[in-house]
């Protein structure tokens, strides 16, 4: 294990940011710290970086207690969502900062920063000052900067956080290569559950200052430990007492045993190829059921049908918390304003 991360707690005043949280974060992977806004990941990464002191606990990094090192010492490579590149500097000597500060000799000073340039596909902006890059550009050049001087450890804070949607997609697919050929340990935060889903070989949940759960992207999707994970990770809708993923809601038109919920089909929408429809079952309850748009023209669906609802088989479920029925609604526009 590369990182360890024992029992550590932090404060801020009264507020607990941390609470007695441990994780073993593999080496050589890509590791993702994943969950809502203040739940206390970057205060994770900060601490493993010695950006910030744990109050409790240990961190080791590669065996070495790291605990009280500073950062430094740990020999890790950190990039922040706006990174502070610096101004004056072509992207050239950007990256070769870390290099130069360490004083190692110019030709391999040269040849490193050649290499990296190469490896984030900079080598054409290699003379240009930063403010003369694209945002993505930038990013990029901070990973390579980031990576110049061997870290053992990669940690990214949203790096991608402050670019556009499709500029955070391409570099999504272009840091998971990037790390299938650098494969230095990296630890990244998002608060982007398909970002998290589609990269990371690991993901760990970190919400309110714990741990929610930790597990490779399909145990997470497939086995979530609870309903805020399972909410966490994509829509959810409700069915009887059961949290369950639209998709994974078998709908039709004659019911097929004992178990089906029925219900009448309230609302039918189109979201790009997939159609939503909304039923309200006869006890009254909110179910929402999305299927393709094949499924669909076979169905030959109208708002007022009956039809008959079930689980599909093996799909993941949680006991959703019990609810009074006046919040059962609101609940299910939370649910439904996420798809
Ligand atoms: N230096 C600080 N002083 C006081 N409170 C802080 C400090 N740093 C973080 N916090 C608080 O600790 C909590 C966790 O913050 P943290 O930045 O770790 O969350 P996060 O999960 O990374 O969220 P985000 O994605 O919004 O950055 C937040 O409520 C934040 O306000």
């Amino acid at each position: 294990m590369s990182i360890e991360i024992a029992g550590v707690g932090k404060r801020f005043g009264d507020f607990v940011a941390l609470d007695n949280v441990s994780v073993s974060i593999p080496s050589g992977r890509l590791t993702a710290l994943l969950g809502p806004s203040g739940g206390g990941k970057s205060t994770l990464l900060r601490i493993i970086a010695g950006l910030e002191r744990a109050d409790t606990g240990r961190v080791e990094i590669e065996g070495v207690d790291a605990t009280d090192l500073p950062p430094q010492k740990r020999n890790v490579g950190f990039v922040f969502q706006h990174y502070a590149a610096f101004k004056h500097m072509s992207v050239r000597r950007n990256v070769a900062f870390g290099l130069q500060i360490r004083k190692r000799p110019k030709a391999e000073i040269a040849a490193r920063v050649d290499e990296l340039l190469h490896l984030v596909h900079l080598e054409q902006f290699a003379d240009r000052l930063p403010a003369q890059l694209s945002g993505g550009q930038r990013q990029r050049m901070a990973l390579a900067r980031a990576l110049a001087v061997k870290p053992t450890v990669l940690l990214l804070d949203e790096p991608f956080g402050a670019l556009d949607a499709k500029v955070r997609k391409e570099l999504r697919d272009w840091l998971r290569r990037l790390h299938d050929e650098v494969e230095v340990t990296t630890v990244f935060v998002t608060h982007d559950q398909e970002e998290a889903l589609e990269v990371a070989d690991e993901i760990v949940v970190i919400n309110d200052g714990r741990i929610e759960q930790i597990g490779s992207p399909d145990d997470l999707y497939d086995r979530p430990a609870n309903d805020f994970v399972m909410r966490f990770l994509g829509p959810v809708t409700q069915l009887g007492d059961h949290l369950v993923r639209p998709h994974d809601l078998q709908i039709s038109t004659t019911p097929t045993g004992p178990d089906d919920v029925t219900g009448t089909v309230t609302r039918i929408t189109r979201i790009g190829f997939e159609i939503r429809i909304d039923v309200t079952t006869t006890t009254g309850q909110p179910v929402i059921v999305t299927v393709t748009r094949n499924e669909f023209l076979a169905l030959g669906l109208d708002t007022g049908a009956t039809v008959h609802l079930r689980i599909a088989p093996g799909s993941p479920t949680t006991a959703a918390a019990p609810a009074a029925p006046a919040t059962a609604g609101a609940d299910h526009d939370l649910a439904a304003s996420s798809i």
